[in-house]
């Protein structure tokens, strides 16, 4: 059962674990596990990801069965419903049309002197996106990873995403894949498919960047491969909080609550309220939605170990535990979200109002549903164009520019005890000797 608590005092150290849940003792065995799949495919390529493929998700594949076939991607067609196909082009359609406004632009400015100085913006070379598939498949997330490479003009996109029995992968996400332009994908899933990505194997190109979300082997693996690769950020197992007064309605809270517990049984569901009755009603409605739901097991594990609904003093102090907590989603579910908003600093995403339910934003509105999760909204924010992009800082001086900088730099290079780098700009500046 969800739990309700009303003592102020116990609140964030609940948060904290709620929070943590990603990086607590129960999960150091799961860090030497993914480890060890690091290193195996850094040493042996297809053949560790072929092993851990047989081993976690139960299917054995010959080398060449590891990238899908031509005729596999022209068959999605045949096997998705016309309503599924419109659903998936309309929801690339706002999703581009969402990340297409204001993509970074490279710059440069012509200050006095003609010194100039700009940033000059290029996309990787090669991208992998990671799209779920244990326990959900995720068409949604193959187009929230691929419309935004493809914005930033990645050459080389390569998509992975796990088998499902008899070695397939769901028409939906093939399908997803082809409308948003991706054709190079790989069956391969958790921290195997995140080690190809990041080392390379025979048949599985190494890239520069790694994005997508994932469950905790893949998000533990893909903290783990940063450095050697570039990491979107740490969008691990779902979670949302819900600040609500009583203006909001209990089936509905509860509904977007188990919205997020249905993904995982590390989700996190989050309700802060104001309201006593409001906590009441929605502890019994998660209770009465949980009874016929498909996937109760999971969802009521999630529920049960990450679940909370808090009574709070008033909407400023839910926004202060939501700040700590810096949740994926946040749902102001208030009679004046706008109001609230200004309290808030922290959160992958905001959803205002009582008609705005997080699927909204998972599936089309068109802002990325990959987000920072187990705190790291506090620094990072959701996957995007930028996520593909980096900047090379242009730099440009005349002669009578540098001229007027070179003693500032000359004594500052003294001060570090590096004359080399006095000495370059003291030539320029002096008559060649
Ligand atoms: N934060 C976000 O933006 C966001 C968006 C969508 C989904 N999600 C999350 O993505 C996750 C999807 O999880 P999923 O499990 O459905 O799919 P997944 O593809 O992330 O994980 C499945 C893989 O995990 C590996 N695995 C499973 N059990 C293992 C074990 N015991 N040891 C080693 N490896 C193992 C398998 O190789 C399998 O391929 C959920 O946590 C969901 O909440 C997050
Ligand atoms: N809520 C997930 C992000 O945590 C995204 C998603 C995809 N499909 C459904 N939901
Ligand atoms: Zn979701």
């Amino acid at each position: 059962m969800l739990r309700i608590i009303t003592q102020q005092a116990d609140v964030i150290s609940e948060l904290q674990r709620i929070c943590d849940r990603t990086h607590d003792e129960q999960v150091l065995h799961k860090e030497a596990t993914v480890r060890e799949v690091l290193q195996a495919v850094k040493r042996q390529g297809d053949k560790a990801v072929l092993h851990y493929t047989a081993e976690f998700d139960h299917q054995t594949l010959q080398p060449e069965e590891l990238r899908v076939t031509g005729s596999e991607l022209d068959a999605a067609y045949q096997q998705v419903s016309k309503d599924l196909l419109a659903a998936i082009q309309r929801a690339c359609r706002q999703i581009e049309a969402f990340h297409r406004q204001r993509v970074p632009k490279s710059w440069v400015h012509f200050g006095d002197d003609e010194v100039v100085l700009g940033k000059r913006y290029t996309p990787v070379d090669r991208a992998g996106l990671y799209v779920p598939g244990g326990r959900a498949s995720y068409p949604s997330t193959v187009l929230m990873n691929a419309i935004p490479a493809k914005v930033a003009g990645v050459p080389r996109i390569v998509m992975v995403t796990p088998p499902g029995a008899g070695k397939a992968i769901n028409p939906a996400v093939l399908v997803a894949a082809q409308e948003a332009g991706v054709e190079e994908i790989y069956r391969i899933g958790g921290a195997q498919a995140i080690a190809a990505l990041a080392y390379g194997t025979e048949t599985i190109p190494k890239v520069n960047v790694i994005s997508g979300p994932g469950n905790i082997y893949v998000t533990l693996a893909k903290k783990l491969v940063y450095g050697t690769v570039g990491i979107d950020s740490l969008a691990g197992p779902s979670e949302v909080l819900i600040i609500a007064d009583e203006t909001a309605n209990p089936a509905h809270v509860a509904a977007d609550m188990l919205a997020q517990a249905e993904h995982d049984p590390m989700a996190a569901a989050i309700l802060l309220t104001t309201d006593a009755g409001l906590a009441k009603k929605v502890q019994a409605a998660v209770d009465r939605q949980l009874v016929d739901h498909p996937r109760r097991i999971d969802t009521e594990k999630a529920i049960a170990h990450y679940g909370l609904i808090v009574v709070v003093e008033s909407l400023e102090a839910a926004a202060e535990f939501s700040n700590e907590f810096a949740p994926e989603h946040l749902e102001l579910e208030v009679e004046d979200p706008w109001t609230l908003i200004s309290h808030i600093r922290h959160a992958g995403a905001i959803f205002l109002g009582n008609s705005t339910p997080e699927a909204v934003g998972d599936y089309l509105a068109g802002p990325n549903h990959t987000l920072p999760t187990s705190g790291a909204a506090r620094y990072a924010s959701a996957l995007g164009v930028e996520t593909f992009l980096k900047h090379s800082s242009i730099i440009q001086y005349s002669p009578t520019a540098l001229e007027k900088v070179a003693g500032a730099i000359e004594t500052l290079a003294k001060a570090e005890g590096l004359p080399s780098h006095a000495d370059s700009v003291r030539r320029r500046v002096q008559e060649e000797e």
